[in-house]
Parts: structure tokens; sequence; C-alpha cells
């Protein structure tokens, strides 16, 4: 009996018909490159109706090449020719051409045959319409990236928040340490902020908020500098590679753009504007002083503004 079943089991699989029918009855395309003339000897015919190609038009390496989308054709081509002249199976995933100029996401497994000299003879394979699996990928991927970015920014004004704030600290002191370079902070905070949500309403107090946010960005421009918000109605420069000179001219910057901005504030007893108080601190990181004591001069220097006249710059002292 069982030697029956396998006998019945041994012609199915040596009937041609059986798998030509079972390959083109497969979601998945199957294909069959010559290597010495490179040329396609089969393609599946459902290759019509998934890219739309005439079955006929796959005549070799080069519709297979140029129907593939320019950004992935160099390292694709590259990938696949190095692995089948080393003789390896492989897999490559890209965006395949379609014929209504559409692009569709491809997996090719390909499988190389060696003949009795242990040559590579040809390469067989798969095509796989991973075109759904791709984009679900792609829109996580999106997600997350999104997520990650809102993680690390201040959900009211958009600039970096307290997390942000902590990490890029850290690197900078390292960095700055490492290179030998000055670390310049400005810690702002707005004067009488309270009496500005007292006279205006919260509401309005949030939209000051972001508008000096804004100002705050637009003023330290360097590609490396961060502006953080660090509380309430308080924000944090960090500008690397920046000696005190330049830590101040940005501190002036921000206090001429806040100026020039003309928030009315009638509540504050130093202005009718809107006006900032500020410390400035800059230091060259080594083995001797300390971040924490770093952001604790800058913060003094802050206080010594707040005690004084309010807005004002105050220089920390080495
Ligand atoms: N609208 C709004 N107000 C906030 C927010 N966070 C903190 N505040 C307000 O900011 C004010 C900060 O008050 P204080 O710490 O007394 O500071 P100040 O009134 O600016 O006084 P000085 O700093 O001494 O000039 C408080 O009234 C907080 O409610 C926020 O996200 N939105």
């Amino acid at each position: 009996m069982s030697t029956q079943l396998s006998e019945q089991s041994y012609e199915m699989e040596a009937d041609p018909d059986v798998y030509k029918t079972l390959l083109e009855s497969t979601r998945a395309i199957p294909w069959k490159i010559d290597w010495k003339t490179l040329r396609f000897t089969y393609i599946g015919p459902q290759i019509e109706s998934l890219l739309g190609w005439q079955r006929d038009s796959w005549r070799s390496v080069d519709d297979w090449a140029e129907r593939m989308h320019p950004d992935d054709r160099k390292w694709v081509v590259d990938f696949c020719v190095s692995q089948s002249q080393e003789g390896s199976d492989h897999e490559a995933d890209y965006r395949a051409l379609k014929s209504d100029g559409s692009y569709l996401w491809i997996r090719d497994v390909v499988h190389v045959l060696r003949n009795e000299q242990g040559e590579v003879d040809a390469l067989i394979g798969f095509m796989f319409d991973i075109d759904e699996r791709k984009k679900v990928e792609q829109e996580r991927d999106c997600l997350r990236q999104e997520l990650e970015e809102l993680s690390y920014k201040d959900c009211l004004t958009g600039v970096a928040n307290r997390r942000m704030l902590d990490q890029v600290l850290e690197q900078e002191w390292m960095d700055a340490r490492r290179n030998c370079q000055p670390l310049s902070l400005v810690i702002i905070d707005i004067d009488y902020f309270k009496q500005y949500n007292d006279s205006f309403g919260h509401f309005k107090g949030d939209e000051c908020l972001r508008q000096v946010a804004s100002l705050l960005a637009d003023s330290a421009c360097r590609a490396r500098d961060v502006v953080a918000r660090f509380g309430g109605e308080e924000f944090v420069l960090v500008l690397p590679q920046t000696d005190a000179h330049a830590a101040l001219t940005v501190a002036e910057r921000c206090f001429a753009a806040l100026q020039d901005a003309n928030i009315p504030h009638p509540a504050s007893p130093v202005s009718s504007q809107l006006t900032l108080s500020c410390g400035v601190a800059t230091c060259l990181p080594n083995h001797r002083n300390s971040l924490d004591d770093f952001l604790e001069q800058a913060d003094k220097a802050l206080y010594k503004a707040k005690d004084g006249s309010r807005n004002c710059i105050v220089v920390a002292e080495n």
C-alpha cells in the first residue's frame, strides 16, 4: 500500500504539466534566466496581470533592470550580480515599474542552479508582490518616527522639550570636552508672565509663549544650536562651539527680536512691552568642571538679572 502511494507521488512529480500548472497558478511569479546569455528562458504568464508588461517583452536582464525604480536599480543589480557570481542564493526587495508608470514593491527570491561541473548555469526564482506589506511597514515607520519626534518636542511651542534638552546638553558637553571647544548656555525667563496671564487669560498666554519660542528659535540660528522650553515661561539656548562674546550677541539678538515684536504687557512694572531676563554662561568643559555646575552658573546669572532690574542680560563670571 505504502509502495503504491510513493509510486503515485513520483509519477505526479515527474509530470512537467503538473509543475507548469502549479507554477502558473501561484500568485508568485516564476522565472528562469540563462547565466551565459543573461536572457530569460521562462517567465510565468502572471507577470502580465501583476506589472502589465507583455510576457514576451521580458527578454534579458536589461529588461528586468530597466523596469526598476532608479533609486533601487544600482544596488539591486550590483547585489544580485555579485551574489549570483558567488553562486549564493539571495533575495532583494525593490520597486518594479508597471506598464502604467506606477511602481509596485517586489521581493525577488533567487536560486542559483549549477551544472555538473559546479559552474553557475542558470538563475531561477520567484517574484512576490509585497506592495501591501511594504506600504504598511512604511506607514508604521513614519508613525514611529513621528512619535519619536513628538516625544522630544514641547507640545505647546514646538521647540525641544526637557527630555531633549537633557540629552543635547549631555552630548554637547562631552563633545566640547573632547574637542576643547567652548559651550555656552543662555537661560531666558519671561518677566512678569503671571501678570500677563492675569491680564489676557491663559489662552493668550499660550499664544505668547509660542511667539517667544519662535523668536528665540530664529535668533539661535546655527545648525547645532538648540532652543528648549525648560519650564513654564523659561527657555534655554544651547550654543555649541560658541564663546562668551558670541553667546552675548545671541542673547542680545533675542532681546532685539522681542523688542521688534512689540508684544504689549501693560501690567508689567518694567515696561509696557513684554520683556525678558537672561543669564549667559560659557565654559570650556574639562575634567575639573561639571555640567551641573555649569547649569547652576547660568541659573545664578539669570537670578541676578531677576533680582536686579529684570529686562536685562547678566553674564556669569568665570
Ligand atoms: N499660558 C501659560 N502660562 C504658563 C504656562 N506655564 C507656566 N505658565 C505661567 O507662567 C507664570 C510664571 O509665574 P512666575 O514663576 O511667578 O514668573 P513671572 O510671573 O514671570 O515672574 P518673574 O519671572 O519673577 O518675572 C505662572 O502664572 C504660570 O501659570 C503655560 O504653558 N501657558
